[in-house]
C-alpha cells in the first residue's frame, strides 16, 4: 500500500465528464471515494485541475497568459468547493496555494506541510505551478515530488494509457507499464510531456487510473495492479 500519495484530479472529477461546473452527484461520488482512501490513514496530497471552469487553451479571444491566469484561480476555486465539501463530510483539509492570499488558502510552505499531514489534514494544493503556459498535471508532479510522495496517482477519464488515444480508437491496445523514456517519445497526451519528465528525473512513478469507475482510486492505493504504471 502507498502511504504518501499525491493525487492529481481533473476539473471534469467536479462537474462529470465533458460537462462545466460542478454537479452535486459527481462531488457526492468524489467524496465517497475520498473517504475509501481516507480511512487507511495516508498522506494526500491533492491537485486539481480546473476543465470544469477554464482551461486556457478554451479561451479563443484571450491572450495565453491572460487565459491561463483564469484557470489557476479556477483550480483555486475547485479547491475551495473541495474544503467545502470535504468538512461537510468529516474529512479535515487545507489549501495551500502560491498564487492567492484569501482567508482559507494558506502560503505554500514546506516547512508546514509535514505538519499538515501529521495533524491528518488533506493538503490540496490550490493554484498549479503559479505559471501560465504549465498545466496542473506538471502542478502535479512537482507537488508530488515536494510532498516526497510514494506516488502520483493521476485520475482522469481513461483506465490507463494505450498505444493510440482509446476515446478515438476502439482498437487502441492498453499498457500496464510503460517507461517515462517511452512515453515521452510516442507523445502519449494522458499526461504532459513536462510531468512525465520531472518524473522521471526524480525517480517518482505515476499511476494513471479512470476516476469515474466506482473503487479505482482505493485499488490504486492499496498497489493492486490497475491502471497503466510509469516508471523507468
Ligand atoms: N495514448 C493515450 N492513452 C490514453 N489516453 C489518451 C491517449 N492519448 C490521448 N488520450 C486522452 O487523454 C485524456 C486524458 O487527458 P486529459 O484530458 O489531459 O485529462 P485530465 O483532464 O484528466 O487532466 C483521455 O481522456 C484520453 O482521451
Ligand atoms: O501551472 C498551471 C496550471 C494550470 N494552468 C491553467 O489552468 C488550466 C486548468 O488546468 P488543467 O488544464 O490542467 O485542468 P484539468 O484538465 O486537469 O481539469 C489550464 O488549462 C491552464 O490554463 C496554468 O496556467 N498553469
Amino acid at each position: 500500500m502507498y502511504k504518501r500519495v499525491l493525487l492529481k484530479l481533473s476539473g471534469e472529477a467536479l462537474s462529470g465528464e465533458s460537462e462545466k461546473g460542478f454537479s452535486e452527484q459527481m462531488l457526492t461520488y468524489l467524496v465517497n471515494e475520498i473517504k475509501k482512501i481516507h480511512s487507511l490513514n495516508i498522506k494526500l496530497g491533492i491537485v486539481t485541475g480546473a476543465g470544469n471552469i477554464f482551461r486556457g487553451k478554451e479561451l479563443k479571444d484571450f491572450q495565453i497568459q491572460m487565459a491561463d491566469q483564469l484557470g489557476m484561480l479556477g483550480t483555486v476555486i475547485n479547491s475551495l468547493y473541495l474544503k467545502n465539501l470535504f468538512e461537510k463530510n468529516g474529512l479535515k483539509s487545507i489549501i495551500v496555494s502560491p498564487i492567492v492570499n484569501l482567508p482559507s488558502v494558506l502560503p505554500l510552505k514546506y516547512d508546514f506541510i509535514e505538519q499538515y499531514f501529521e495533524a491528518g489534514y488533506i493538503v490540496l494544493f490550490g493554484g498549479g505551478t503559479s505559471n501560465p503556459l504549465f498545466t496542473t498535471d506538471t502542478a502535479a508532479a512537482l507537488r508530488a515530488i515536494e510532498m516526497n510522495a510514494d506516488i502520483l496517482v493521476k485520475a482522469t477519464k481513461v483506465d490507463g494509457i494505450y498505444d493510440k488515444d482509446p476515446k478515438l480508437f476502439e482498437d487502441a491496445k492498453k499498457y500496464n507499464n510503460i517507461t517515462y523514456e517511452q512515453a515521452i517519445k510516442e507523445q502519449i497526451k494522458v499526461m504532459d510531456t513536462e510531468a512525465f519528465s520531472i518524473c522521471e528525473k526524480n525517480n517518482l512513478s505515476i499511476l494513471i487510473i479512470n476516476f469515474f469507475k466506482e473503487g479505482s482510486l482505493l485499488k490504486a492505493v492499496e498497489g493492486e495492479n490497475i491502471g497503466t504504471k510509469v516508471d523507468h
